[in-house]
C-alpha cells in the first residue's frame, strides 16, 4: 500500500485514501463509515484485508492492541453517535470564519491518523495510530446550543491560563460559541462553588501570568454529582485541563455520560509539570519549567564555585519522572550529577555518591547536584523510618530529599573525611512552576486548546488531545492513564545524561539497586545493563 510519503513530518500523518474506518471504544470491533452510519462493516473489513491490513485487538477502555506483522491499527475515540446514533450534523462555521476563509484545507479528512511509531524499516509492522487533531466538515453542535465548561485540576504548570484563554477564546472567535462557564476549584467546584462566565474578554490577559486563573484543587472527585451537575446546568461541553489523576476522573465522567445518554463531549487536556504523560510527546510548560530550573542551577554554580570545598544542591519537581532534573542538567552544563527517581543510587563504598563528590572537590573544588524530588524515596524512607502519607488525590506525599541528603553529605564530610564543605541547598520547587509559560509554550498550548475543540465541536469525546511525534491527535483517555512516561535507564537520553556528567551511574555497581531500578523502569534492565 503506498502512503505517498514524502518526508519524515508527513510519516506522523498518514492519509490512507479511500478508506474511512473507526474501532469503537468498546471491547467488540466495529468498522463503519466517518459517521454517516451506513457503512458495511463486511466490506471495510474485506477493504482492511485488501490492503493486507490486520486488526489483532483494539479495547480503548483498556486501551490494549495487540499488534502481529503488518498490522495496522487505529486507537480511535468515542463519538458522541456511538450513543446517540440519530444525532444531527451541520456544516462547519469555521469555513465563514475570517481565520479560516482562505485556508485551502480548512478540514482534516476523516481518514488522516498519526503514527505513534515514527522511526520505522521496510519491514517494520504498521503499528499504532490515532486520529489526526483539528477541524472537521461536520459539527454536531450549533454553536448558539452550545453551553461549555473549562475546569483545572492538580498542581500547577506554566501555561494553564493560555489554555483556557484559548478554549474560550477558540469557542467563541472560531465558532461563535457564547456560553461559556469557568468552573472554579477543580472537581470539587461543579458542585460545591458557583461558576465563573468565561468571555473573550474576560480571559484576555490570564495568560500573562502564571497558576490558573480558574483555581485548582486535589480530591474531590465524584463523578455522579459531577455528572448531575454538568445535567442540571445544561453543559455539553466539558473541557477538562489536568494531569494523570485528572485524566482518570475525566475517563469516568465520559463514561458515566456515555451511560446517561447525554449529547455532552468531554475533552481533556493533559498537563503535568513532571512530563510524566504517556503517548503525548511532551506537556505544556515543560519547556518553561526547565528554562526557569536553569537560573536556579546558574545561582547554585555561582555560590559553589566562589568558595572552597563547594556544595551545590538544587532541588526540582519530578514526582516519580525525573524528567526536569534530566533536560535541566542536560541543558545546563554546570551540572556534575543528577539524581532521578527512576535511578537509584547509594551514598558511601565505591561507586557512591560521596566518593564521586569528594573526587569532583579535588578536581575542581566544587560540585552541583541536581536531585529530583522523588530520588531516593525508599532510601530515605529506611533511613527516617517514615510512614506513607498520601496528599488528597492519592498521590504519596514524598520526603523531603534535599535536606535530608544535605544533612548527609554535611556529617559524612565533617566526621568521617575531616573536611568541611560549604553546603549551598536552593530549593526552587515551586518557583518553576508558578510562572507564566514562555513564548513556545505559548503556541503549544494554542494548538491543544485550539484542537481540543475542534475535536468537541466535532461530536469527539472521552479523548485528551495531544501532539505525538509533532502532529496533534485525539487519543482515547484510558491510553493516556494506563502507564505513566518515565526516564527510560536503559534509553539513550539517559546515556547523553550520563555522558555529559560523567556521573556514575550507581545502578551497574550494585545488583540490589539494579533489581531495583528494573522495578521501578518496570523493565528488565538487570539483564540490560
Ligand atoms: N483514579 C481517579 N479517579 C477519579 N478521579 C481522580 C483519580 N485520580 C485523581 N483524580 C482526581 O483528579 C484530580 C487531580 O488529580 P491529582 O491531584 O492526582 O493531579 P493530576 O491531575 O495527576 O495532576 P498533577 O499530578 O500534574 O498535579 C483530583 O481532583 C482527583 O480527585
Ligand atoms: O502541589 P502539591 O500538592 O504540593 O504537589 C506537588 C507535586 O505536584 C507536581 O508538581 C505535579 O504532580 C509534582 O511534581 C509535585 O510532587
Ligand atoms: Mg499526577
Amino acid at each position: 500500500m503506498n502512503f505517498g510519503v514524502s518526508t519524515s513530518m508527513d510519516v506522523a500523518a498518514i492519509s490512507i485514501p479511500s478508506l474511512h474506518f473507526s474501532i469503537k471504544s468498546s471491547a467488540a470491533i466495529s468498522l463503519q463509515a466517518p459517521r454517516s452510519r451506513n457503512a458495511c462493516s463486511v466490506s471495510l473489513f474485506s477493504g482492511f484485508r485488501r490492503f493486507g491490513l490486520r486488526i489483532i485487538s483494539v479495547k480503548a477502555e483498556q486501551a490494549s492492541s495487540r499488534v502481529t506483522d503488518d498490522d495496522f491499527i487505529i486507537e480511535d475515540v468515542p463519538h458522541l453517535t456511538d450513543f446517540l446514533p440519530h444525532l444531527p450534523s451541520y456544516p462547519n462555521p469555521l469555513k465563514n470564519s475570517q481565520a479560516y476563509a482562505i485556508v485551502k484545507e480548512t478540514f482534516v479528512k476523516p481518514e488522516d491518523v498519526v503514527a505513534q511509531k515514527i522511526v520505522v524499516t521496510k519491514d517494520s509492522t504498521r503499528g499504532i495510530h490515532f486520529r489526526r487533531a483539528g477541524p472537521r466538515e461536520k459539527v454536531y453542535f450549533k454553536p448558539d446550543e452550545v453551553r461549555a465548561c473549562v475546569v483545572t485540576c492538580g498542581g500547577l504548570c506554566p501555561g494553564i491560563n493560555t489554555v483556557v484563554r484559548e478554549i474560550v477564546c477558540g469557542l467563541n472567535f472560531m465558532y461563535g460559541v457564547n456560553d461559556i462557564l469557568g468552573i472554579e476549584g477543580g472537581y470539587r467546584g461543579f458542585y460545591s462553588k458557583n461558576t465563573l462566565t468565561l468571555t473573550p474578554k474576560v480571559v484576555n490577559n490570564i495568560h500573562k501570568h502564571g497558576g490558573t486563573f480558574l483555581r485548582t484543587s486535589r480530591g474531590g472527585h465524584d463523578t455522579n454529582k459531577i455528572v448531575d451537575n454538568i445535567q442540571d446546568r445544561g453543559i455539553n461541553q466539558v473541557y477538562i485541563i489536568g494531569g494523570d489523576g485528572t485524566q482518570r476522573g475525566a475517563a469516568l465522567i465520559y463514561q458515566e455520560i456515555a451511560k446517561r445518554g447525554l449529547q455532552v463531549s468531554v475533552a481533556g487536556i493533559p498537563k503535568t509539570i513532571d512530563n510524566d504523560i504517556a503517548v503525548i510527546d511532551k506537556s505544556f510548560g515543560f519547556d518553561t519549567a526547565v528554562e526557569e530550573a536553569q537560573r536556579a542551577i546558574n545561582a547554585a554554580h555561582v555560590e559553589v564555585g566562589s568558595v572552597d570545598n563547594g556544595v551545590g544542591i538544587v532541588k526540582l519537581m519530578g514526582r516519580y519522572s525525573g524528567f526536569i532534573a534530566t533536560i535541566a542538567t542536560l541543558a545546563s552544563r554546570d551540572v556534575d550529577c543528577c539524581l532521578i527517581p527512576e535511578s537509584p543510587f547509594y551514598l558511601e563504598g565505591t561507586g557512591g555518591l560521596f566518593e564521586f563528590i569528594e573526587q569532583r572537590l579535588k578536581e575542581n573544588g566544587h560540585i552541583v547536584i541536581v536531585l529530583a524530588e522523588g530520588a531516593g524515596q525508599d532510601f530515605i524512607a529506611r533511613d527516617m523510618h517514615a510512614a506513607e502519607e498520601k496528599d488528597a488525590s492519592g498521590n504519596r506525599l514524598l520526603l523531603d530529599v534535599g535536606p535530608w541528603l544535605s544533612q548527609k553529605i554535611k556529617d559524612h564530610f565533617t566526621k568521617v573525611q575531616k573536611m568541611a564543605v560549604n553546603m549551598k541547598y536552593i530549593d526552587p520547587t515551586y518557583m518553576i512552576r508558578a510562572i507564566p509559560s514562555n513564548a513556545s509554550d505559548n503556541v503549544y498550548c494554542t494548538l491543544l486548546a485550539q484542537s481540543a475543540v475542534h475535536g468537541a465541536m466535532a461530536g469527539y469525546t472521552g479523548f485528551t488531545v495531544g501532539p505525538v511525534n509533532s502532529r496533534h491527535a485525539y487519543i482515547p483517555i484510558a491510553r493516556v492513564t494506563e502507564t505513566q512516561n518515565t526516564v527510560e535507564l536503559t534509553g539513550r537520553m539517559w546515556a547523553r545524561l550520563l555522558a555529559s556528567t560523567n556521573q556514575p551511574s550507581f545502578v551497574t555497581n550494585s545488583e540490589e539497586l539494579k533489581e531495583k531500578a528494573a522495578d521501578i523502569n518496570n523493565v528488565d534492565i538487570s539483564a540490560q545493563i
